[in-house]
């Protein structure tokens, strides 16, 4: 039996209730430092993040520039560690592991980011990029590796007799993502997080790498956290999406259902913003940019972070944190008035239309 065929009857494709990802109340800060070092202020980066990842599922991480997705990302793999909170992994709390463990638990969580040329060695070929983290965690022997490569770049749709010898910079970005994500599933992850990781590519390059994704997901079991600015493609992907607005998950639920009936007033802002058909005529709507700028991480609004931009705010908005509320069929909103029904998504302008401003994602 092929290391591929292995992967496929593996453990990661076992069906099971347990999440394979629990994040609680995760909180990640900065320390801001203006001119000579001199320290200005806090960034609240994350703030109380909880949510689980199912195997097999894909999880969309959508939000404006700046919203936190990235530093979500990077607590979860604790690279920096995270400040307070929990990350569950197959088990064990990431935030309490040691160096070396953490360095174990890597293995099963992979990255994979928007630049590949960023993340693959120029002077380096793509047989040995591929096998680095094989030779790293050793135990193979130099024909074994090279069969494991090429089972590798098989999987992700180059060819190893062609491809094998290149170099990073004679690969184009659609092939060198492939590297990439040949090399983040070396080791057999449980889980891949994807940020903006098609983000940099051509339009037919990012639907071929989506599938090539989607391919690995059911071949191999995996599970994906899956950020991006762009919308459609989350929803494209996803089975659940989760929308984070200055460092906080505004709202999370089935993909579908969020995209039709989202709750939160920031989510649909952030539907209104980007073109689109209108779901009820089918003809296309103008999207609505949302008014005023994001308020600074340094100093969030009190009680919702949303508050100063949204038309539905009240006195309580002000005064009272909303918490992620279950809407029922797993959907969940952090918001003390929700938007209720399939009405209010109508194109606008319309209640709690406040759409995003020029710019922002
Ligand atoms: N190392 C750091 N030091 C200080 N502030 C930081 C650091 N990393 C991120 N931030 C700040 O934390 C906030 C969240 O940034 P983050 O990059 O996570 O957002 P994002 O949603 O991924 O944005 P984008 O879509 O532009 O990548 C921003 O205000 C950012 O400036």
């Amino acid at each position: 039996m092929s290391v591929v065929e292995q992967e496929k009857t593996g453990a990661h494709a076992a069906a099971t209730t347990e999440p394979l990802l629990s994040v609680r109340n995760l909180v990640q800060e900065f320390v801001s430092r203006g001119v000579g070092g001199v320290k200005t202020g806090v960034v609240h980066a994350v703030s109380n993040v909880s949510f689980d990842l199912m195997p097999g599922e894909t999880l969309g991480i959508v939000g404006e520039t700046g919203s936190g997705k990235s530093t979500l990302a990077r607590s979860i793999i604790q690279a920096p560690r995270a400040k307070s909170g929990e990350v569950v992994f197959r088990g064990q709390d990431l935030m309490t592991l040691s160096h070396h463990g953490l360095k174990k638990a890597r293995h099963d969580m992979q990255m994979v980011y928007q630049d590949p040329f960023g993340s693959l060695n120029p002077r380096w070929r793509v047989e040995d990029v591929v096998a680095e983290p094989l030779l790293a965690q050793g135990g193979l022997s130099r024909d074994a590796r090279r069969e494991r490569v090429h089972e590798l770049l098989n999987l992700v749709g180059l060819d190893p007799a062609t491809y094998c010898r290149r170099r990073p910079l004679e690969l184009s970005g659609g092939q060198a993502q492939r590297v990439a994500i040949a090399r983040a599933i070396a080791l057999n992850p449980a889980l891949i997080i994807c940020d903006e990781a098609i983000s940099s590519l051509d339009v037919l390059i990012q639907a071929q790498v989506l599938n090539l994704f989607e391919k690995l997901r059911s071949e191999l079991g995996l599970s994906y956290l899956f950020i991006a600015h762009d919308l459609a493609t989350v929803k494209q992907v996803s089975d659940r999406v989760a929308v984070m607005h200055l460092g906080q998950l505004a709202e999370v639920g089935p993909a579908e259902q969020l995209y039709l009936t989202p709750r939160h007033p920031y989510t649909r802002a952030l539907l209104d913003s980007i073109p689109g058909l209108d779901p009820e005529t089918g003809a296309a709507r103008r999207p609505v940019p949302l008014a005023g700028e994001p308020p600074s991480p340094l100093d969030p609004p009190s009680g919702c972070r949303f508050r100063t931009r949204c038309p539905r705010a009240q006195e309580k908005c002000a005064v009272e944190e909303p918490l992620l509320t279950d809407h029922g069929n797993g959907h969940h909103v952090a918001c003390h008035f929700p938007l209720e029904d399939l009405a209010a998504t109508i194109p606008g302008p319309r209640e709690g239309t406040v759409g995003l401003a020029a710019g922002a994602e």
